[in-house]
């Protein structure tokens, strides 16, 4: 894991009308690591997920990506920044009219050159890198359960072999057992695949399974920074509780 940033956000403002949701944030995701993004409900976690990746405009502040400044990028190159990053939406934001690897393949049409089998292949295989049955490429969402959509949803945000991926709230509505596997899986692929995740979450068992550190959105900005056993000594009265509640102490002994 090396210091140099793949995301740097400095001084980000975002508001929607009077509502000013980031004032003056700043945060880096390092190449390698998996950054553990939390926070209450409305500070802000997928509104700045959204602005890194370009779906949200700032009002003030930079957000540089993988050394280049969303926001002032022509469209090519825009675009060209976009395949090398996968986004994993909450409700997995597939389409319900494509089978799960006609989804997977959606990104890849932007590839030129592939032929149909090509592009159907390389579906497939991120259809059982995320951990789905090979019947499941046939499947429409619809016939999925919510954890096999996370699956396909996962599925679709790797098929561009990206250096970086963003994930809200993955294990949100699995159950215990299925949340496991899928952080293990997400620190499976990063291993593998040299990934920087950038994980949106409220789930304390992904923190203590997957986070190399964690980023605490509260008063608008990124509050703090650490691993886990750091933000055990922040005091301040949100991330106190957060971490030293009784679900934190249920997580901590689970390990
Ligand atoms: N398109 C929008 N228009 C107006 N307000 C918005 C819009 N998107 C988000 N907001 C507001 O911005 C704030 C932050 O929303 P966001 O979804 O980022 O919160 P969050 O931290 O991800 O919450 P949760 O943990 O509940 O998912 C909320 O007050 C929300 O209502």
């Amino acid at each position: 894991m090396s210091d140099d940033p793949v995301v740097r956000v400095r001084g980000l403002r975002t508001q929607f009308g009077t509502h000013v949701v980031h004032e003056g944030l700043d945060l880096d995701l390092r190449r390698g690591e998996i950054l553990g993004v939390v926070g209450g409900s409305g500070t802000g976690k997928s509104v700045l997920l959204r602005a890194i990746v370009g779906l949200e405009a700032a009002q003030a502040g930079e957000i540089d990506v993988l050394g280049q400044r969303i926001g002032s990028l022509s469209g090519a190159d825009r675009r060209a920044l976009e395949q090398r990053w996968g986004v994993m939406f909450q409700d997995g934001a597939l389409f319900s009219s494509l089978t799960v690897r006609e989804n997977v393949e959606v990104p890849l049409n932007a590839v030129p050159g592939l032929t149909d089998a090509q592009r159907r292949g390389l579906a497939e295989l991120k259809v059982s890198m995320a951990g789905l049955p090979w019947k499941a490429n046939e499947n429409f969402p619809s016939d999925l359960s919510g954890g096999m959509r996370k699956r396909a949803g996962l599925a679709r945000a790797l098929a561009l072999d990206p250096e970086i991926l963003f994930l809200d709230e993955p294990t949100a509505g699995l159950d215990p057992i299925g949340a496991t596997a899928f952080d293990r899986l997400i620190v499976t692929l990063r291993d593998a695949l040299n990934l920087s995740v950038f994980l949106v979450t409220h789930d304390l068992d992904t923190l203590h399974a997957c986070c190399d550190r964690v980023a605490v959105l509260a008063e608008r900005k990124v509050l703090t920074t650490g691993t886990m056993d750091e933000m055990l000594g922040v005091d301040h009265p949100w991330v106190h509780e957060y971490f030293h509640g009784p679900r934190a102490r249920a997580a901590e002994t689970k390990d």
